[in-house]
Order: C-alpha cells, then structure tokens, then sequence
C-alpha cells in the first residue's frame, strides 16, 4: 500500500508528541511537515520539541525543520493533516487549511458541535462521516474538518453505544482524571500532590453535549442528537495517564449486570490499524479497572470496563481509558486511518 504524506499542526505539544510517536512507525502513513507557534518556527523539531515520551525521539523526524502554522508553509503533496493545537488556536486557523484543500483529524476542541462537522469515534458512529459532503457544500472546501471528542467523553461514550440497544435514557458519570490531560504545564505538583480537584472548566459540559452528538443519528442530511439525558461532575486526580470514571445509565428496558457485560464484550471493533481487537475489555473483578494496571489495553486503545452491578433502573460501572492514546492522538489517527479508508482525499 502506499503510504499518505501527513502533516502534524501543533507537533512540539503533548498531544503532539504523541502523534509522532504513533505515527512515525505507522505503516500508512508518512510525516512530511511538523508546525507549531512561531517561536518555534525554523527550529528544528529536536530543537523545539521538549520530547517527553517514554521512547525515544525518532532521529528522521527529529531532523525536520519546525514551520509556521500556516497553510502556504505546508507541501501541496500532503493530504492530511492531524491538528493538536490550542482550541483557541485550531478556531482560528484549522478552517484556512480546509479550505485550502487540506483534510484535517483534529483533536482540539474548537467546532466539535458544530452542525456540519462530523464527531467521530470510528467504532461508535462511522457514518456520521458522510456529514463531510454537507460540509463540503456549505463551505465550498476542497479539504474537510473532523473532529475527535474529549478525553473524558470518549472513555464513557462506548459503553454507552453498547447499552442503548435496551433503550438509554439517563446517564450519570464522576470522572477521576490524570494530570497528562491538563498538559504538562496544566497543574502544579503543589495542587494536585495528596490533593483532588473537583473541577475541570468545561469538560463537564462537553461530556454533556458531545456525548449526545456521538449517540446521535445521521439521515444524511444533519446529526439528529440522542435524547439522553447526561449529567456529569469532573474531578482532576494524581494519576498520570488513564481516565477512570463511575457511570450509572439508566435504561427504559430491564438491564441485567449479565446482559450488560454480554453487550459490552461484543461491541464491535474495526478492521483499522489502530483498532484495538476488543473495543471494551470487560473485567469481572470489581476492584479493576485501575489506571495504573489497565490503561494499556489493547495497546492504550481499548477501553476497560468493570465493576458492573444492577441499579433499580439501569447499571452501575466504572470505565477506563488511556487519555492521550484513545482519549487524543491515538483517537485523531485512528479517524484519519478511517478517511483514507473511505477515500475522502
Ligand atoms: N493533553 C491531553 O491529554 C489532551 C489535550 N487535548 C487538546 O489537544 C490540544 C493540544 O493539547 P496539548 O498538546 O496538551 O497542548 P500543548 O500546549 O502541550 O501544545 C500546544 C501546541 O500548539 C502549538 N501552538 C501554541 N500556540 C500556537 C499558535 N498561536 N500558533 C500555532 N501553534 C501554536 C504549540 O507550539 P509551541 O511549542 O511552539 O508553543 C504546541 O505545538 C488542545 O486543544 C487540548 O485541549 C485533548 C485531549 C487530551
Ligand atoms: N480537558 C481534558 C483534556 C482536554 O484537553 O480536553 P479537550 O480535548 O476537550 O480540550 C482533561 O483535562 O483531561
């Protein structure tokens, strides 16, 4: 197969670090051009980058030179374009690469409800991308904007797809979140040592909308939003990677612990590079899943899910995932590899 020139907007950040990291060995793709701020700019990556990833830098891409976050300073060859830039940022310019032709994965926040941009997470709602020709219409772009959801809303959000055969209605979910997922400069070892922090500015109200958009039904037209009913409270945690979170989900018909473990173990997985082989790891001991022992499933991919018990309506469990593999670059690649798959460049 051969492979797609890729390019990484926002490449020396954390999420960008991990972009690298997946997508430097990746066998479909080829990382062509990096840019970050311009305080960057003309560095090269080894220079800019503060590489903090457990394996080392990859010399190739170490080499290449850092460019302006600019679409006239990105190659005409390359295709996609995987965005890890400051939502504020990513507002500003992530619809001029569009419209410049390129397609772009993005991870940041910025656009994620907007009414002709598609919320992926490929297991959960593959269809919502043919939203891209609405988009393509509206807006005239030669290239395309998809967005991958939050950190903490994508842990949740397959376990959900899995119940709502037996008719979701209500979800409530406390979040117990590492300190990665507020970047590495986000929380001071001063907070966060021997300490909670009970709350995380909009990442409530993003597990409250995002998740119904991600539920929600496409008619080819525009994304109907699921009528659940979510309610969230979001706490920062001294772990360093892996979001765990406590759900209870109500349903209209009888859910059994049995019957709700059975329909998380067959939810379905792709047949992508990046896809986990099972979507949901199912523990039977209700002491797992624990950051530290399980945010490494299916290579960081899956989400694990345990703990789970009859309520008067609906299901009480706890869920897993790592936040930057599944919860941000891994989830951007994975809808990249997914584009490339339905020919959208
Ligand atoms: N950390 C996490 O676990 C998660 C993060 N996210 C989202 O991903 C995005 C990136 O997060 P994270 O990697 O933690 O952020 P970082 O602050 O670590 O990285 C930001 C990146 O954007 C670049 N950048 C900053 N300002 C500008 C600018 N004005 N123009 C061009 N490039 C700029 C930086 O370049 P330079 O080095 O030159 O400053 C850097 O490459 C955010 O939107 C965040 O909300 C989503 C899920 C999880
Ligand atoms: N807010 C998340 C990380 C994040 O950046 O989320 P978003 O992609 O929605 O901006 C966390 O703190 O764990």
């Amino acid at each position: 197969m051969s492979s797609t020139r890729v390019g990484v907007l926002g490449a020396t950040g954390a999420v960008g670090q991990r972009l690298i990291q997946l997508l430097d060995p990746h066998p479909e793709f080829e990382i062509a051009t990096l840019t970050a701020s311009d305080d960057s700019a003309g560095k090269s990556y080894r220079e800019a980058a503060k590489w903090r990833i457990e394996t080392p830098i990859p010399d190739d891409v170490a080499e290449l030179v850092v460019e302006r976050t600019d679409p006239d300073a990105v190659p005409d060859d390359v295709d996609l374009l995987f965005s890890s830039l400051p939502s504020s940022v990513g507002e500003r310019v992530e619809p001029g690469f569009c419209e410049a032709g390129y397609v772009v994965s993005s991870n940041s926040s910025n656009a994620r409800m907007a009414d002709d941009v598609p919320l992926t997470i490929p297991e959960v709602n593959h269809d919502h991308l043919d939203l891209l020709e609405v988009q393509r219409d509206e807006r005239g772009w030669d290239g395309a904007l998809v967005k991958n959801p939050n950190c903490s809303t994508i842990t949740m959000v397959p376990t959900l797809a899995a119940l709502d055969s037996f008719g979701l209605s209500t979800v409530h979910v406390a979040t117990m979140q590492a300190v990665s997922g507020a970047g590495y400069a986000g929380v001071s070892s001063m907070e966060i040592l021997d300490n909670v922090l009970p709350h995380i500015g909009g990442e409530e109200e993003k597990m409250e909308t995002e998740t119904r958009k991600l539920l929600g039904s496409f008619d080819g037209a525009e994304i109907d939003l699921h009528d659940v009913d979510v309610a969230a409270s979001c706490n920062r945690v001294p772990t360093l990677d892996g979001h765990l979170e406590s759900a209870w989900a109500e349903t209209s018909e009888a859910l059994t612990a049995d019957n709700a473990m059975a329909a998380m173990r067959d939810a379905p997985s792709l047949d992508l590079h990046s896809s986990p082989d099972q979507l949901i790891e199912v523990f039977e001991d209700p002491n797992r899943p624990q950051p530290r022992l399980d945010r490494m499933v299916g290579g960081g991919m899956s989400v694990a899910a345990g703990g789970v018990r009859e309520t008067s309506d609906g299901v009480q469990y706890n869920c897993l995932a790592h936040n930057t593999l599944r919860g941000a670059a891994g989830a951007s690649v994975l809808n990249g590899e997914l584009l490339v798959e339905d020919g959208w460049f």
